[in-house]
């Protein structure tokens, strides 16, 4: 089953810069997706039309069977969740519980069955413990998984990551991914991380200049470093492909 479809899609900014110049990308129901690229490649703009936040200027985005149109944003924000990079864009309320219940209360749901949506997605992220904290008062680390419940008790389709391991600790770095890993049911991770994009995800993506430049699987993309250099991109220096990939193995 198809979680993502897009077809054709541009995006010119009011400006007249055409950020997507035509950007084809089909992702099947529990694909973990890293979007890779340079500076200026267009993942952001590419990120938010996943979820509906800007309008295409030419061509199509499907989630599921819906396309991403005026009248079904209402669902496509529901079954799309972002965790933005930056706590502050999404964390405003005086208690992370009150936080991560935001969303599912805007849905319409009440009483236990909130607080028991609540629960479930702060366990989920390990923050059970910190639901009545003010979420400014948390670590980066924290913040960000108190974002990614918020996130998570919409019961998404589809959990879209904007670079989750900036700013983390190697420990949080684990944690987030470990949990990552259980909790999205599709995930598309846009990073400059190209390690992190390795130990979660299993197809790569580089974008270019608002183009698909390489699709496929992830260790296949990072070996090939001639493609790395074309786009700008580098694995950290003394990063071993093989003993990463071996550590990996289940
Ligand atoms: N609101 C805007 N108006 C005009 N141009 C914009 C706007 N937002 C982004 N751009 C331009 O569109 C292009 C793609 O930007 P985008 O932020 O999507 O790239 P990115 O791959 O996410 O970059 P980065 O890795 O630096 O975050 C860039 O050239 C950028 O300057």
């Amino acid at each position: 089953m198809t979680a993502l479809r897009i077809e054709g899609l541009h995006h010119v900014y009011p400006d007249g810069h055409r950020a997507l110049d035509g950007v084809d990308l089909h992702v099947r129901e529990g694909e973990r997706v890293a979007v890779l690229g340079p500076n200026g490649a267009g993942k952001t703009t590419l990120m938010l039309h996943f979820a509906g936040l800007l309008t295409a200027t030419e061509g199509t985005v499907h989630v599921g069977d819906t396309p991403v149109a005026k009248k079904t944003l209402p669902e496509i924000r529901r079954r799309v969740g972002i965790v933005f990079q930056s706590p502050d864009d999404q964390l405003f309320m005086p208690t992370v519980a009150d936080d991560v219940g935001f969303g599912p209360a805007n849905l319409g749901l009440r009483g236990t069955d909130l607080a028991d949506r609540v629960a479930a997605a702060l366990a989920d992220v390990g923050l059970t413990d910190l639901a009545d904290r003010p979420p400014h008062h948390l670590s980066v680390g924290q913040q960000r998984r108190a974002a990614l419940a918020g996130v998570l008790a919409m019961r998404p389709d589809i959990v879209v990551c904007d670079e989750p391991s900036a700013n983390l600790d190697p420990a949080s770095r684990r944690d987030l991914a470990r949990i990552l890993h259980a909790t999205a049911p599709t995930l598309m991770l846009v990073t400059h991380d190209l390690p992190y994009a390795l130990q979660l995800c299993e197809r790569a993506v580089i974008l270019d200049a608002g183009r698909v430049a390489a699709d496929g699987p992830t260790a296949e993309i990072l070996a090939d470093t001639a493609l790395l250099e074309r786009h700008r991109l580098e694995l950290p220096f003394g990063f071993s492909l093989a003993t990463a990939l071996e550590a990996l193995r289940p």
